[in-house]
């Protein structure tokens, strides 16, 4: 669905913040877009809607050119920004506005959506508090029911609570042809949510990967459990010591994520070569 190739972009003439970055993602997945703050996680996803341009190398996304915004891409994909820009009508407003855009936007599924939420479809959108304008928006890019929704750090402004619901409201979201791609820099927001991973870390790809591979691969445990096994990181906390270990014996343990992250950025050669074993 969507191939990079040797993507090279920068702001700056003579400084990209990526160099011949290639990445390769399939419908019927949930991406988690992992990378530190100014990583440069918007500037890709922006890439790929077509808001900026590459200096060099491809993009493909559902068989266009992101750059050209051909109303028939631009109806198969829905981009949910860092900053929203709300306008001053109601929510039931906006739907009357911009629904049409969609030829698979579900109204039903957008008022169930907003119910659970808990946000008032008769609000005027740009009176909403931060975190129901974003609930306003992944509600309105579920419901366009798009073969590609982009979600840039949509869990900034959520509670606790809303978190909750966001994950369980996506997962149930995602079908076989619809590909998800969401960034944040709050790794843990992603826990049990994703089952792709993609790491960007100093203008590189350091990891693409899906859950089952990484567990497939390594071990997650305290350090206790870790004693005698190929451990290949290990990271100190509160309580312990918390560890990654080969997997050379087909065990199951769940992936921490922010474990794996952290040591993805930090030393990420033994992992990566464990992985691609
Ligand atoms: N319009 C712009 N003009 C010039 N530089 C920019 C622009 N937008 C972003 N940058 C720079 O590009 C780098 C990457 O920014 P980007 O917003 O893509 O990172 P990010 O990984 O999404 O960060 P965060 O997690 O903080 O949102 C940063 O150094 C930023 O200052």
């Amino acid at each position: 669905m969507i191939t990079v190739s040797n993507l090279t972009f920068g702001y700056k003439k003579g400084r990209p913040l990526f160099e011949n970055l290639s990445l390769y993602l399939e419908e019927g997945h949930i991406y988690g877009l992992l990378g530190k703050n100014g990583a440069g996680k918007s500037t890709l996803l922006k890439n790929l809607a077509g808001l900026v341009f590459p200096q060099e190398g491809e993009l493909d996304v559902n068989g266009h050119n992101p750059s050209q915004r051909r109303p028939s891409f631009l109806s198969q994909l829905f981009f949910i920004p860092e900053e929203l820009f709300m306008p001053a009508i109601t929510v039931r407003g906006y739907v009357k506005n911009t629904a049409h855009f969609y030829p698979q936007f579900d109204r039903e599924q957008f008022e169930n959506i907003l119910l659970e939420f808990n946000v008032p479809a008769d609000q005027v959108m740009s009176r909403l508090s931060f975190g129901q304008q974003k609930k306003v928006m992944i509600a309105f890019g579920l419901a366009s029911n798009t073969s590609l929704l982009i979600m840039d750090e949509p869990t900034n402004g959520l509670d606790i609570p809303s978190k909750v619901q966001f994950r369980k409201i996506i997962a149930s979201a995602l079908t076989e042809d619809r590909c998800i791609i969401i960034s944040t820099h709050q790794v843990r927001d992603l826990d049990s949510l994703i089952d792709q991973v993609i790491v960007l870390h100093e203008r590189e790809i350091l990891l693409n990967k899906s859950l089952d591979e990484i567990s497939d691969k390594l071990l997650f445990l305290t350090s206790s459990e870790a004693n005698g096994r190929n451990v290949v990181y290990a990271e100190e906390n509160m309580i312990g010591t918390n560890t990654i270990a080969e997997n050379l014996y087909q065990k199951f343990s769940r992936v921490d994520m922010e474990l794996l992250f952290n040591a993805i950025i930090n030393n990420h050669k033994p992992l990566t070569e464990i992985l691609n074993r």
